[in-house]
């Protein structure tokens, strides 16, 4: 949805979905109304995104939570089984923080990674046949399909390596006095984890800076949890307080890069390479938003055709 309205609220504000990314930065990344007063209001804004969404959600009153695990069914469940454990301000801040931590990381990875491949016609190449040879072309691509496409799997780790949208990961705090990397730290410091450079340490990656996804083929079939490289490889960060939509988000990545280049051809709008430069931000946009060109391909048309005109609702 492009706007929340609020309704009775007393400002009666509309926001747009496209200040998430503006909320994003204060808010997830880093406190900084500690510091600037003025970003306070900010995160007032941020609570009432939750609250707007979940006013919508119990007008609606169709709480489907034992069929069908809605996050924010389950939510409003547990606020009145758990009102303790769950009072309205957490559950807000909590849908908060899913919307802004989950949509701008997604959408900005998949950028990344049609921007890639579109540098790497080759891979591009592998991955329709991967997708072919699971899904053919007389149904759209689907949940079962996911773990039978190790190589997209590959090409989107091999793309979050090189440019991970949390290249800074987020600050956390030393609850104990401690030694890292052979500093001491006191009690009480943030820390920040250079995500970005540790991705890229000749010590740990062969050839850091190619674009070689095959490098995670036999590390996936060896290593099911994702335990390898010695901690060379995080872009959901790691440990308790990791990345929890990280399984989320693959899912949904693998699933709509995979429907997309299943179903249409994909150039680079002239002969120049997609430029890969990094935008600024705390996450890590590709600087020139990429412009593609695409078109069906005829294989699907069958399918895209009957699909389009009955249903309206393709992908
Ligand atoms: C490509 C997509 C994503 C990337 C690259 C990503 C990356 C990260 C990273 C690096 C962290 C910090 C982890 C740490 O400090 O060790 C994080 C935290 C977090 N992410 Fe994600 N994330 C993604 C998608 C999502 C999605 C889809 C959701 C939810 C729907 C989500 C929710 C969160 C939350 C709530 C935190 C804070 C966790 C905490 O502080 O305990 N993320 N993410």
């Amino acid at each position: 949805k492009k706007f929340i309205d609020y309704g009775d609220d007393e400002s009666n504000k509309k926001i747009e979905l496209d200040n998430l990314r503006e909320m994003f930065v204060p808010n997830v990344s880093m406190n900084l109304g500690d510091f600037f007063p003025g970003f306070k209001k900010k995160r007032r804004i941020f609570a009432k995104f939750g609250c707007g969404t979940l006013q919508e959600k119990r007008k609606r009153s169709d709480c489907q939570c034992e069929t069908k695990k809605v996050f924010i069914d389950v939510l409003l469940k547990l606020q009145e089984t758990e009102p303790e454990q769950y009072p309205r301000d957490i559950v807000n801040g909590l849908i908060g923080i899913f919307f802004t931590a989950g949509t701008d990381t997604s959408a900005l990875t998949m950028e990344w990674v049609m921007s890639a491949l579109l540098n790497h016609p080759d891979v591009l190449e592998k991955v329709m046949v991967e997708i072919n040879l699971h899904a053919g072309n007389h149904r759209l691509l689907d949940e079962n399909d996911l773990p039978k496409l190790p190589y997209l799997h590959s090409v989107i780790n091999e793309t979050m390596r090189l440019y991970p949208v949390a290249p800074l990961s987020v600050p956390h705090v030393s609850s104990e006095e401690c030694t890292v990397g052979g500093y001491g730290v006191p009690r009480g410091t943030i820390l920040l984890t250079n995500i970005w450079a540790v991705h890229k340490d000749p010590k740990a990656w062969d050839d850091p800076m190619k674009f070689k996804p095959e490098r995670f083929i036999d590390a996936l079939e060896k290593d099911k949890e994702g335990k390898l490289w010695n901690y060379s490889f995080l872009p959901f960060g790691m440990g308790r307080r990791g990345c929890p939509g990280n399984l989320m988000a693959m899912q949904f990545i693998i699933m709509v890069l995979g429907r997309l280049i299943q179903c249409f051809e994909w150039e680079r709008l002239g002969n120049e390479e997609v430029d890969m430069s990094e935008g600024p931000g705390l996450t890590m946009p590709i600087a020139k938003p990429l412009v593609a060109v695409c078109k069906p391909r005829q294989a699907m048309m069958d399918f895209l055709t009957k699909n389009l005109v009955h249903s309206g609702n393709l992908i």
